[in-house]
């Protein structure tokens, strides 16, 4: 079993449950881990997913070896039949069968790069471990999806949802961004909302700044952020680079920052975002720091949606 996408989990409303069960007694299946190895793998920085991961490595009883090759680690080559002879000193073919042998799972981060669109919705980094290596492997965020967020964020929404309305309105809304960043969160967060049953869902961005048709299909967009933000009781907010004009920042409109004021319309809404955030570019001091902000307990369910999921390949192993 491989963790690549939402899409791997059968049943979200019960995968939810189960996590939340966990959230109750983390340290239950403290044997099941025993003597299993963890290797984490990160092409890119990060906090949460490298912490609530090893935490729930951790938390099962396994060991975890971590490996950055942001400035370790050999440079990687990823095309079958390459020469050799410029920047890559190793194929993944010979890296991804040796990390197998000294681990029983694979845990790798690989963000988009962000100029190829191709390549990046291809998939190349994660398909290539997925191809020659020989254990499970788990996403902490691909080039275009970060599944381990999202069901963290269904987890979120489903410990502060309206107990009294029968359809909770999400908005998953655009905001600016000095930096050209990926798809992925975006990407995985609509996903997971195809899956939930009862919620109504909202993708609100400027115009141009349309996500990829095959992934949005049957979803509604609404290019009034305020006109979106109406009655809502989750709104997520995220920045995504463009990707009809691939990986550019063609939009840095002010007025697409979360403010007070915008949240004003919502149902009382709770804020939501994967972080790391920057504060009065993407959402004012006030609403992060404001008690509807739910974006701590978002990050400590990062470690539950981890633990579920290794859980249920060391099950299988
Ligand atoms: N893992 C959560 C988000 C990671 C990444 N954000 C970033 O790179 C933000 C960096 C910055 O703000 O400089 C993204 O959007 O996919
Ligand atoms: N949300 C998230 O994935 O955070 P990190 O990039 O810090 O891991």
């Amino acid at each position: 079993m491989n963790y690549i996408s939402i899409k791997d989990i059968n049943s979200l409303s019960k995968w939810v449950r189960q996590a939340i069960k966990i959230k109750k007694n983390p340290l239950k299946n403290q044997s099941l881990g025993k003597n299993k190895t963890l290797g984490m793998l990160f092409f890119n920085p990060s906090l949460r997913t490298r912490l609530s991961t090893q935490k729930a490595a951790l938390n099962l009883g396994m060991n975890v070896m971590v490996m950055n090759f942001t400035n370790e680690g050999w440079t990687l080559e990823f095309e079958d039949g390459a020469v050799m002879n410029s920047g890559a000193s190793e194929h993944i073919k010979e890296a991804a069968e040796v990390v197998s042998q000294y681990c029983d799972i694979i845990a790798i981060r690989a963000f988009a790069g962000l100029v190829d669109k191709e390549k990046d919705y291809q998939e190349t980094v994660i398909s290539g471990f997925l191809k020659y290596a020989t254990v499970p492997i788990v996403n902490m965020e691909s080039a275009i999806r970060h599944p381990l967020q999202s069901l963290a964020d269904a987890i979120t929404m489903e410990e502060f949802k309206p107990r009294h309305k029968d359809k909770p309105k999400v908005v998953l809304s655009w905001a600016p961004h000095p930096k050209a960043l990926p798809q992925a969160v975006a990407n995985s967060f609509v996903e997971m909302m195809q899956m939930q049953k009862d919620m109504d869902f909202v993708i609100t961005h400027p115009e141009g700044y349309e996500l990829s048709p095959e992934i949005t299909k049957d979803c509604t967009i609404e290019y009034d952020q305020n006109k979106a933000f109406e009655n809502a009781d989750f709104v997520y907010v995220k920045n995504w680079s463009n990707f009809n004009d691939y990986g550019k920042v063609t939009n840095s409109d002010p007025n697409w920052t979360v403010t007070a004021e915008k949240m004003a319309l919502t149902n009382n809404g709770k804020f939501m975002h994967c972080l790391p955030v920057r504060r009065n570019v993407i959402v004012s001091d006030e609403v992060l720091d404001g008690e509807n902000s739910i974006v701590i307990e978002q990050a400590n369910n990062r470690t539950y949606s981890a633990q579920l999921v290794l859980q249920k390949i060391l099950k299988k192993i």
